[in-house]
Parts: structure tokens; sequence; C-alpha cells
């Protein structure tokens, strides 16, 4: 019997009634060439001759969309324009409320907060595709989304800039101890003091993980004078005159401010925990603007408690409030207290990609992603499936159907696909695999709606099968 995936799914994709030729919305340019993206360009030249055709094997006004976190508005209006429903939440939600709503949609666009785990995942019966409104992929269960033909997309990034100048920020608050110097004005005391207070010229900041946020923040460092070493388990070409270092003991001896710009991986967990703060230079200071994780909180609060680190930025935390106006206290992390109650530390509410810049690009950036995705299965810059990616079809081409298989990455798939394909014209084929998923992509045409029905129930009945798409 069909499960319920199977039912809705199949609903997007089953042959309607009407003629496969081009589809009632035959004057729409396609989405991918309307919102400027890279991919617009190349886009655009193929349609400049033979005008793209919506593929269109669902109403768009069938696709149930759940925006959580406030998603910037650039992104609710690609969506919006594409006749899907979008429902748009300001905030995350708790984790009984989400698999409630994920039940129903096709596509949930998230920020940082939201836990999309197998729990939850697995009740998404009818979900396509996840959006990563962000850099960070970590709160999602990429290998249960591949595993079940949900793509994830995310922005690798367009917040980049944006998280390394809030460093650059921080790093001289620090050592000039501002923060505690306005909160002062702000209570009515005025304590003018330039003991333990420092230019940051000349001094050393380390930056541990030198991927796009870690190598900007270099370039604005070396700008205002500081000298810059690197720790990377990878081996990096260098940014101006910065050096990368071999082991985060020694960039730990040698920084006068450590900054952290790792992923959330097991490896990362409490990177920076009591043997490290021990290594760290007397009087240096700790920036974390990656994830809460990454630093073992008890042991920064004895750290700076102890004198050992002068000051320290957070913007991340293990356990972040679902919305704006939530506490943060220790029934969230139940060192909250003690945190705030330290002197020279920047807290921030996981703000580092929070500007209009950054957000505005994002929303571009993933809404049309989706777009592309949902109305045609490219899946270029996915994080989870195999990139596939051919032209759009045109008004040209009618009585074309473009078929999506995605499968396990077994023997003897492609055989039994284009057995299946063979009786029908294969104009374009393309297939790639990601460990052991594979996503198919095959184009046909002169087919009639009894042919995609034909092909969509011999495709599914394959062992190999994870979803079957076919958009025509
Ligand atoms: N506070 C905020 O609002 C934001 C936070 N972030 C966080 O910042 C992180 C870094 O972002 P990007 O620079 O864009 O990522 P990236 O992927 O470009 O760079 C990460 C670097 O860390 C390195 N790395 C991984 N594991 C490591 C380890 N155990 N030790 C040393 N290096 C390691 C990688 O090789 C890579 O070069 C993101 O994963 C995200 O969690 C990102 C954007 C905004
Ligand atoms: O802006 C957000 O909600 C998340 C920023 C972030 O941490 C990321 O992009 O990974």
């Amino acid at each position: 019997m069909a499960s319920p995936r199977d039912i809705s799914r199949s609903s997007l994709s089953e042959p309607a009634s009407h003629s496969l030729s081009a589809s009632p919305a035959a004057t729409f340019t396609s989405p991918p060439a309307s919102h400027g993206s890279f991919l617009a360009g190349s886009l655009a030249q193929r349609t400049a001759t033979a005008a793209a055709k919506q593929l269109k094997p669902f109403n768009t006004g069938d696709i149930k969309i759940l925006l959580l976190e406030n998603v910037n508005q650039t992104g609710r209006d690609i969506l919006t324009s594409q006749g899907y429903q979008v429902e748009f939440l300001k905030t995350s939600l708790p984790e009984d409320e989400l698999i409630e709503k994920i039940k129903d949609v096709h596509v949930i666009g998230i920020r940082s907060k939201t836990k999309l785990t197998a729990k939850v995942l697995q009740e998404a019966k009818n979900l396509l595709v996840i959006g990563c409104f962000c850099i960070g992929t970590n709160q999602v269960d990429l290998e249960y989304a591949a595993q079940h033909g949900i793509a994830v997309f995310n922005s690798p990034f367009a917040n980049s800039r944006s998280v390394a100048e809030l460093v650059i920020a921080e790093i001289i608050s620090l050592a000039r101890q501002l923060g505690d110097r306005s909160l002062e004005m702000h209570r009515g005391t005025w304590n003018k003091v330039s003991a333990k207070c420092w230019e940051v010229r000349g001094k050393t900041l380390g930056i541990v993980g030198y991927g796009h946020i870690g190598s900007q923040l270099s370039v604005l460092a070396e700008a205002m004078g500081m000298s810059v070493v690197y720790y990377d388990v990878l081996t990096l070409m260098a940014i101006g005159s910065a050096r990368q270092v071999p082991t985060l003991e020694k960039l730990l001896e040698e920084a006068d401010f450590v900054t952290l710009h790792v992923p959330e991986t097991p490896e990362t967990k409490n990177l920076i925990s009591t043997e490290q703060f021990a290594q760290m230079k007397n009087g240096s200071y700790l920036i974390n603007a990656s994830r809460g994780t990454v630093v073992d909180i008890p042991a920064l609060i004895k750290a700076m408690r102890a004198g050992k680190i002068a000051g320290a930025a957070l913007d991340v935390y293990p356990n972040e409030p679902a919305a704006n106006g939530d506490y943060f206290l220790n029934n969230l992390n139940t060192w909250a207290e003690d945190l705030r109650g330290l002197s020279n530390i920047i807290l921030t509410p996981h703000i580092g990609g929070s500007t209009e810049e950054a957000q505005r690009a994002i929303g571009v950036e993933v809404a049309e992603a989706l777009v592309r995705y949902i109305n045609q299965g490219i899946t270029l810059a996915s994080v989870n499936l195999p990139e596939v990616t051919m032209r759009s079809l045109t008004l040209d081409e009618s009585n074309h159907a473009r078929v999506i298989y995605i499968h396990r990455n077994v023997p003897g798939v492609l055989r039994k696909v284009n057995e299946i394909l063979a009786e029908h014209n294969v104009d374009k084929q393309i297939s790639d695999s990601k460990g052991d998923i594979a996503y198919l992509m095959a184009d046909v045409s002169d087919v009639k709606t009894e042919d995609i029905k034909e092909i969509r129930d011999s495709l599914d009945s394959l062992s190999s099968r994870i979803m079957t798409r076919v958009l025509y």
C-alpha cells in the first residue's frame, strides 16, 4: 500500500488530464531566469531564442511552504510570486508544534535555531526540500534527509562579511573594555580607566577555521595592523601576510585574541576547554561567533574568574531562545547567570549574520534555489544531494517531460532505468552520485499523459527508488 509520503508526493507529480503541451502558464518566464541569480545568465541566454517552459506537474498553489525564524522579505516575495502557499512565522517552534506543522508541508525554510532531526523529519511525509536561510546546516540531519530524497540548500557565504565585521568590532571593544564602560555610563557611573586597555595594532589574532569567514576576517585584521595566525584542519593558502600554524596549541600559545570560525561537528565540540584555556596567553581574549558547542562555557567562566582570560565575546550558545523577548536564564543553560555576571564579556543574541545586506542576499539565494528545485528538479548547490542541472525545457518543446529519479547508488540501476526510458525518446540524461545516493534527470520527448503515468509507476516499482518526480 502506498505510504502517505507516496500519495502526497504522487499528487504533486501525477499527470493531470490537460494536454502535455505548453502549460497554462505559457507566458511565464522560467523562475530561475527571473531573479538574477548566477544561473539566470546562462538560462536567460538559452531562453533568448526559445521561451522557457514552466514545468508544471502540480498547481503551484498546491505547494505548501512553511518559513520559520523571520526569513527575509526578499525570500518570501520570490516564493509567493510563484503562487506557492507560504506560511511565515517570526520564531522557531518547539518540537511538538514543529512536528504538527511539518506533516503537511512540501518545503520548509529555517535559520539556525530550528532543529530538523530524524525524529522531526520522519513526520514530514510530504517534504521535498529544506532551505536553510543561513550558512550552518548542522541543525539539519543531512544524512536522514538525503536517505529520504529530501534536498537541502543553504547560503554558503552571503553573511560571511557581516560576521567578520562583527568580530572586528568585538576585538577593539574587548581590548578597550567598551562593553563595561558603556554599561557603567548607562547606570550613571563615570569610570575613566586605562589599566589593561590596549591598542590592537601589533597584537596577534589567532583564527581557528580559515574558511569564508576566517579568511575575510584575516584581511580586515591586517588592515588594522594586527598579525594573523590561523589553524585549520586543511592546509590553506594564506591571505596577505597571515601564517598557518600546524596545531591549535601553537595558535593558542601565540595569539592575543583567539576567534573561532569552525562548523559544529563532533570534532569541534568543546574544542576550547580547560586544557586549551591553560595553553592561551595570560590576559588574552576569546571570541566565539561559530556555534555554541565549540566552547566549554563553564571552563571559560573559570578561566575568566581566574584572570587568565581578560575578556570574551559570545554570539552563540548551546541552547538559544526561540524568539526575541525570551529570557536567557539558567533554565536554558545552567551557567547563564554566572556568565552574565562576568566583567568584560560581550554577549550578543546570535546576530553575526544579521545585517540587512546579508539577510536580503540570503533570502534571494535560498529562495531561488528552492524554486529551481521545486519547479525544475535542479540540485545545483545542494548540500546533501549530488549536484545535477539541465537547461530549462522550452515552449518549443511541447509534450516533453522531465523525469527525476532519486535512488540508492547500487549496481545495475541505470540499466533498469534505461530499460524503462528506452520505450521513449530520451533527449538528454544526466546522473550523478554522492555517497550512496544518486540523482538522475532525464528529459523525454513525445510523451503522452499515459506514458508519464507508466514511467512513474515503473520507476516507483524499482527496489532502488527513493523518490520519483515527473515534471512536465
Ligand atoms: N554567528 C553567526 O551568525 C554565524 C555563524 N556562522 C558559523 O560560522 C561557521 C564557519 O563559517 P564559514 O567560515 O562560512 O565556514 P567554512 O566552511 O567556509 O570554514 C570553516 C573552516 O573550518 C575548518 N575546520 C573544520 N573543522 C575544523 C577543526 N576541527 N579545526 C580547525 N578547523 C576546522 C574547515 O576546514 C574550514 O576551512 C559556520 O559553520 C557557522 O556555524 C556562520 C555564519 C553566521
Ligand atoms: O542568522 C541566522 O539565523 C543564523 C546565522 C548563522 O549562524 C549561520 O548562517 O550559520
